[in-house]
């Protein structure tokens, strides 16, 4: 498989008061295209800065990100964004909060398409019959597969999430895992999933990289090997147990404390 997301060598420092912060040190990683690639690591690692590289909203000051056979220097309209907060208009119907993403992207497409587009995807995850309600009427999880919906309306051709069920309950977030996996089952787009659980990434991902602490480096890479029909008793099996384990290990390196010391 060809690599479709491609970064190499990026480092990154940011600017602050007290001098540069090194946040990324020769960070590498390759997304085979329509795969999911889950990122974790220690808190404040760098992980948001990833996905601020992947959507070109900065340049690395060393290194190269590669999407789609193109150096990515700017932000690009085939990324999709998802973010802890949905931000979500309120003074726009959910209906017209998702499709809102089509009028920037592809402003000479009908009105009537882009509803009927906006429908489907809504109806993919549980929200038909909701289109006309504001964002406040609906609940926090309710939210956030409507910003997913709005996220890949316009067919991105690459996904980037950034901690996107953080904030729901248990119970909604594996729902929401449920609905993300059938959503990638029907739209072919490759994803980039920034989290903090575990088993979110072994869930949802075909791979998970495991970030150094900061300045961050690509410290592992474990290849998912479980059945794409999961479902949550999946997470319950040995061989997701063993996964989780090595994730654990790998975390807990990477917060700078050997095994010996957890
Ligand atoms: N614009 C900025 N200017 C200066 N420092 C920044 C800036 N953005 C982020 N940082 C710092 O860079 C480091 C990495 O931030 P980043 O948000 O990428 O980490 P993260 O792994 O996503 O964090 P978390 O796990 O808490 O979500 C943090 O120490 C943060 O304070």
């Amino acid at each position: 498989m060809t690599d479709f997301l491609s970064i190499r060598g990026v480092r990154h420092a940011y600017a602050t008061e007290a001098g540069p912060l090194p946040v990324l040190d020769g960070l590498d990683l390759s997304v085979p295209e329509g795969r999911f690639c889950a990122v974790v690591g220690p808190s404040g690692c760098g992980k948001s800065t990833l996905t601020r590289l992947v959507a070109g909203l900065m340049r690395p000051d060393e290194g190269e990100v590669w999407l789609d056979g193109a150096k990515v220097t700017s932000p690009r309209k085939s990324v999709g964004m998802a973010f802890q907060n949905p931000v979500l208009l309120e003074w726009r119907t959910i209906l017209d909060n998702v499709i809102l993403p089509l009028e920037i992207v592809d402003p000479g497409m009908s009105r009537r398409n882009r509803v009927a587009r906006a429908e489907a995807l809504l109806d993919m995850v549980g929200l038909s019959g909701f289109e006309d309600k504001r964002p406040s009427e609906l609940s926090g999880g309710m939210r956030q597969r409507a910003s997913l919906c709005r996220s890949i309306v316009h067919k991105p051709s690459v996904l980037i999430m950034d901690e996107p069920f953080g904030a729901l309950d248990a119970f909604t977030r594996e729902d929401l895992w449920q609905t993300m996996r059938s959503l990638k089952a029907a739209e072919p787009f490759t994803a980039v999933l920034i989290t903090h659980d575990l088993r979110e990434s072994v869930f949802l991902g075909d791979q998970v990289v495991v970030l150094s602490g900061r300045p961050a480096r690509t410290q592992h890479v474990l290849d998912v090997d479980l059945p794409e029909d999961r479902d949550i008793d999946t997470l319950y099996t040995p061989e997701a147990g063993e996964m989780l384990h090595t994730l654990r290990e790998e975390i807990r390196i990477a917060q700078g404390r050997g095994t010996e010391a957890a």
